[in-house]
């Protein structure tokens, strides 16, 4: 676990309230990420976790609340601005949306030649880094049909990072995944974080992940229609007294049976 209590924050939600019509998905969800962590929101399914994600993003406003990214408030940018904000996060969502036409090298390309007026020989090199970097560097010219769900997901980070943002969010990035492949994406994950000082948002309910990976994690409940928890995960696993918390991280039933083994 990396100490970053003093870390500037670069990510804050403040009272943040989501409802799809009349129904609240959650509310009161306040917490702040900071510099070079890696940030987990957990919760079971249905809680609202995606949902949330998208509102970090900036893809939609909360009903209430402000989030604040490094220091933009979504809801107040247009424009340039809101693009510039944009520049400067990456995303990789779970199903990892790679062209399966175009080769990891040139699926990498896209945003920089998106984002950029670099010529293509530096938008070459500056993809077959970033592969480097997430393990891939000798499957540039592959396509995403030729490779496995684990390097799919490695590649997928490589072209979420092509920008050098300073906010990572990845979406259930071990869904799919064996376990041991999913072991190899967290050890990444982290000597991403801890080498290139990038500060990681994920999304998931992978308990293994979480507790490899997550320096501070909140959890969302689909019941509580809310925040349940926040800090550390291992201090969450071994003294959280929630129930549901409990259950979650100690894989224990949610009500304790008096009569039966522990
Ligand atoms: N655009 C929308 N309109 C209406 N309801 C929505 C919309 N998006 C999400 N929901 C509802 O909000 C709730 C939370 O969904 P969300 O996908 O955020 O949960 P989740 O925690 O990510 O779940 P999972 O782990 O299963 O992916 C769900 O009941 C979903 O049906």
């Amino acid at each position: 676990m990396v100490e970053t209590p003093n870390a500037p924050a670069v990510l804050k939600a403040e009272g943040v309230a989501m409802r799809f019509g009349a129904r609240t998905i959650f509310k009161d969800v306040t917490f702040e990420v900071r510099r070079g962590e890696v940030f987990v929101i957990l919760g079971g399914s249905g809680c609202g976790k995606s949902t949330l994600l998208k509102l970090l993003i900036g893809l939609m406003p909360p009903t209430h609340g402000e989030i604040r990214v490094l220091d933009g408030d979504w809801t107040a940018l247009e424009g340039e601005a809101r693009r510039a904000l944009l520049r400067r996060i990456g995303v990789m969502w779970q199903s990892g949306a790679l062209l399966g036409s175009l080769t990891l090298a040139e699926n990498v390309m896209l945003p920089i030649e998106a984002h950029t007026k670099l010529p293509q020989a530096a938008r070459a090199l500056v993809a077959s880094a970033k592969l480097g970097l997430v393990g891939l560097g000798d499957a540039q010219d592959r396509l995403p049909a030729e490779i496995s769900g684990g390097m799919l997901k490695r590649a997928g980070i490589a072209r979420a990072m092509a920008l050098d943002p300073e906010i990572l969010f990845l979406d259930e990035p071990s869904a799919g995944l064996d376990p041991i492949t999913s072991a190899g994406l967290d050890a990444l994950i982290l000597s991403l974080a801890r080498e290139t000082g990038t500060t990681f948002v994920v999304v998931t309910h992978e308990l293994q992940s979480i507790l490899a990976i997550g320096d501070r994690c909140i959890m969302l409940d689909k019941e509580a229609q809310g925040m349940i928890a926040e800090g550390d995960p291992k201090r969450l696993r071994d003294e959280s007294e929630h129930p549901t918390v409990r259950a979650f991280f100690r894989r224990e039933a949610p009500r304790e049976n008096p009569g039966g083994a522990m």
